[in-house]
């Protein structure tokens, strides 16, 4: 207490100093040199609070391009945010998410998103739990029988070297059909999706395996035990996806195959012939979204029916989005000022939270959360926010 925080960038020559804290508030012991290299917060806008020269807090923003419905939008993904244990509960995090928004904001990002550590910390910041994810487990000590026909076309394995080259057109087709993912680009597929080793997310396990078919992929691991972890699994078709599971289910010398972050609408558990083959293990929160504009993150995304709405809109942390706004969906999608009486008040978050199509906005007005003035609005505004896919996003940072 006492000492004068201040909120500053940090410079390249500190990312050092951004892992060793990330590891003493995370808990986390490094085992190379590699891990130390902080490949994601080299690329990232980094905001720091110093003590004197001690580095007490930090925040990093990568700026990505997000899949929203009908648009790529450019964004921060938000990370290796920590205050160290002496200095937290004195508004470190807040003074320094403030200043992060304002660099979003004058560098015209309107979403940023982010993984949370707990969910009780992001709501006061403007952020809405917008993705769900399950966690799958098929016991494949015995055949795996589909009711969906398989598309017989051939697999075949890549070396995960030449994988983003393979592999990248495939996912941006698949983040235009169901929004929430990151684009990628070769580093991030290179360190983030496929590194050698993944002690964080799955020790002892091999490196990665990459198989292809001409309409989809699969990345994943396999261990001593007999799972096989899948890391990534897109495809243009179901049938195309049926193929790919019971490769996964038929692979020698194993017997159980675990999906962690999987969509919440997966054809998987419908698929099987025996549903008790596929457990869904785990329903959690996944992504959380923050609308840094909300009038431009509204009219850039494309919408399933055409409609108008006033939206009376709270945000005590990014004022510019305060008050209400006209919002024309439809082809040709606006969003501005006006006076009008509002069809529903929201705040910024539960606003977030319903943009990709997770969540729905009438289930918002019955939790207590979002008022709805004009009979009918919620539902109204959920047919226009629908998406034929359930938003997710498999990019870890
Ligand atoms: C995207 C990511 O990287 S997620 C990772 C987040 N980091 C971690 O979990 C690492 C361990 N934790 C920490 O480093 C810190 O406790 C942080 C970063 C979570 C919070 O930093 P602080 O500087 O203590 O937060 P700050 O003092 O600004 O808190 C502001 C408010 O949020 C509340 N708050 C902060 N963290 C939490 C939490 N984990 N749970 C509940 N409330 C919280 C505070 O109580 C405070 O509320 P108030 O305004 O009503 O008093």
């Amino acid at each position: 207490m006492g000492t004068v925080i201040e909120i500053r960038e940090i410079p390249e020559s500190d990312v050092g100093r951004m892992v060793d804290l990330a590891c003493l508030v995370f808990h986390v012991r490094i085992e190379s040199e590699q891990e130390r290299d902080g490949w994601r917060v080299r690329r990232a806008e980094r905001i720091g609070a110093y003590d004197g020269e001690a580095l007490a807090g930090q925040v990093a923003a990568i700026p990505m391009r997000l899949a929203v419905p009908g648009a790529f939008l450019d964004c921060s993904a938000v990370t290796y945010v920590g205050v160290l244990p002496t200095h937290r509960r004195r508004g470190v995090l807040t003074s320094m998410m403030d200043r992060m928004h304002a660099y979003a904001a004058a560098a015209g990002r309107p979403v940023a998103v982010l993984w949370a550590s707990q969910g009780a910390i992001y709501g006061r910041y403007g952020y809405g739990l917008a993705t769900r994810a399950i966690t799958l487990e098929v016991d494949s000590s015995r055949p795996l029988e589909l009711r969906t026909v398989p598309d017989e076309r051939p697999l075949r394995l890549v070396d995960p070297d030449s994988a983003a080259e393979v592999l990248g057109p495939m996912h941006m087709r698949a983040l235009a059909a169901r929004p929430g993912g990151l684009v990628r680009d070769d580093e991030w597929w290179r360190r983030g999706i496929l590194p050698a080793a993944d002690p964080e997310t799955a020790p002892g396990f091999t490196e990665p395996r990459v198989v292809v078919h001409p309409a989809g992929y699969a990345v994943y691991r396999t261990n001593e035990e007999g799972t096989v972890r899948v890391v990534d699994l897109v495809a243009e078709t179901p049938a195309v996806e049926a193929a790919l599971w019971r490769y996964l289910a038929s692979i020698d010398l194993t017997r159980r195959v675990q999906a962690t972050n999987r969509p919440v609408d997966e054809l998987l558990p419908h698929m099987a012939a025996d549903p008790d083959q596929v457990v869904i293990k785990n329903d959690a929160g996944a992504i959380w979204l923050r609308l840094i504009d909300v009038p431009g993150a509204l009219a850039a995304r494309s919408w399933a029916t055409a409609d108008t709405f006033v939206l009376e809109v709270r945000d005590d942390r990014v004022p510019a989005n305060e008050g209400r706004w006209r919002l024309a969906t439809g082809t040709a999608p606006a969003c501005d000022r006006t006076a009008g009486e509002p069809d529903l008040t929201l705040s910024a978050a539960d606003l977030a939270a319903v943009y990709l199509g997770g969540t729905r906005a009438a289930t918002l007005v019955r939790v207590g959360v979002v008022t709805e003035h004009t009979p009918g609005a919620a539902a109204r505004l959920d047919a226009a926010l629908a998406v034929p896919l359930a938003p997710y996003m498999n990019d870890d940072f």
